[in-house]
């Protein structure tokens, strides 16, 4: 439809001029340009073993330069390597975030591989939680880190998933969209790969692994989703290489026998990926993000605060209502540890009083015994004092009764010498 604007021309008459669309029927326009305003955001996890080509196909798909050197097998932890691009395409900005695992599977124990990146996933939906709760929000210039796609890049071995991959799939299939892809499925033949395919199909609805289906609710895209499906997990090679093919330089990797090109479908699955990655699914992948993957998080978030929709009774519970009770609780549970802990305090006072008086009465017994003690040492040595006296005395009377009898003596011995005379 097109509307037709009248314009009052000085002389009063009207011209017609063909504008384009009138009426609600412009509604989608506004959000269109308002989102080319904005800009989009788009998040994407890549799980995958050291050396598997993670960094090489995020280039190929964005036309960025991830690829820095090597990493190294030995690493004691998984980490993970954040990167954003500002990338623009005629005049749509897109605000890339591509994080890397480094050193998945290289450790001894299973859970130091995936726990990390369940912990990455957690603190994202965390982060926007709590933008959430906050009574000042500002979604308008927040950048909103959660996870809309997780790329798990699965070995061309031929024959299974590992034990590892399992585990980490299990755990982190309710928090993310997952997209299996067999990467550098050029090391892998025609044949092999289909049997493949179909095997790592198997195993994934054997151990209940959710992977993310292309939605097929919508006209426009359900036959191509739904056949894209059945193409799933989808067998990928990246390359940055430029390769002469006839007269056309094409990407793609040049092997002694020929040319495995990255965008012929017929060579590998890497256009559909990105097709339905970028051109079909975007957005659908950022709804289940947030309706699906972020409501879970946030529900069992709340619970765990204590926070329900319904009582005991199966009655609606309103915020304030809940508020309350969790207050109430909150207030009786901080007397009762505060009773208890006056209680303990108290116990404690009463068994040091009572060592205390023990330890008082040892003393006073101890020192009334060395009080006592001390009485008869003195009582002692008063007597050998005593005694000692008495003796100092004889032997000063003796000694005087000698010198008496030794002067008589010799006044004896002389008159009978004068006699003789
Ligand atoms: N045959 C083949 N080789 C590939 C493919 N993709 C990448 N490679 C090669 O594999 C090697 C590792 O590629 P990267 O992209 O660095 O692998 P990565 O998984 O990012 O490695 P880390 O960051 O070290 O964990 C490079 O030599 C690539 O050229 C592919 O699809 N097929």
């Amino acid at each position: 439809l097109t509307c037709v604007f009248f314009q009052q021309k000085e002389e009063n008459i009207r011209c017609l001029t063909m504008l384009g669309h009138f009426g609600f029927e412009c509604l989608p326009h506004q959000l269109v340009t308002k989102s080319i305003q904005q800009g989009f955001s788009f998040n994407i996890l890549c799980v995958g073993e050291t050396g598997l080509g993670k960094s090489t196909l995020i280039d190929t798909l964005f036309n960025t330069n991830s690829r820095e050197k090597k990493s190294s097998h030995f690493r004691p932890n998984v980490e993970l390597k954040i990167q954003t691009y500002q990338l623009q395409e005629s005049n749509v900005q897109l605000k890339l975030t591509v994080v890397t695992t480094v050193g998945y599977g290289d450790q001894m124990s299973k859970e130091a591989s995936y726990q990390p990146i369940v912990s990455y996933v957690d603190a994202q939906f965390e982060a926007y939680f709590q933008e959430e709760l906050k009574i000042k929000r500002s979604f308008a210039d927040y950048h909103d880190t959660r996870i809309h796609v997780c790329l798990f890049f699965i070995a061309p071995t031929g024959h299974s998933l590992k034990a590892l991959d399992l585990l980490t799939l299990k755990t982190i299939d309710s928090k993310v969209n997952i997209i299996p892809l067999i990467a550098k499925a050029d090391t892998i033949s025609k044949n092999d790969l289909q049997t493949f395919k179909s095997k790592i199909m198997n195993e994934l609805i054997s151990n209940g692994i959710q992977i993310y289906q292309f939605p097929t609710d919508d006209k426009t895209t359900a036959q191509m989703n739904s056949s894209m499906n059945e193409h799933l997990p989808f067998a990928v090679v990246g390359c940055m290489d430029e390769v002469k093919v006839g007269k056309r330089m094409v990407r793609g990797r040049l092997y002694p026998w020929g040319v495995l090109q990255v965008e012929n479908e017929n060579h590998c699955d890497f256009v559909k990926l990105r097709d339905m990655l970028l051109c079909t699914n975007t957005e659908h992948l950022k709804e289940v993000t947030h309706t699906k993957h972020y409501e879970c998080y946030r529900r069992c978030r709340l619970q765990k605060m204590g926070f329900t929709d319904v009582g005991p009774d199966n009655q609606p519970l309103s915020f304030q209502e809940i508020y309350e009770a969790k207050r109430k609780e909150f207030h009786e549970q901080c007397q009762r540890e505060e009773e208890e802990l006056k209680h303990k305090f108290m116990q404690r006072v009463m068994e040091k009083e009572i060592a205390f008086k023990e330890t008082e009465k040892e003393l006073q017994d101890k020192f009334e015994r060395l009080k006592r003690i001390q009485q008869e040492e003195t009582i002692k040595l008063e007597e050998e004092k005593r005694k000692l006296d008495e003796e100092i005395m004889n032997f000063y009377k003796m000694k005087a009764d000698s010198e008496i009898s030794q002067t008589q003596g010799c006044a004896n011995i002389k008159k009978d010498k004068d006699r003789k005379k």
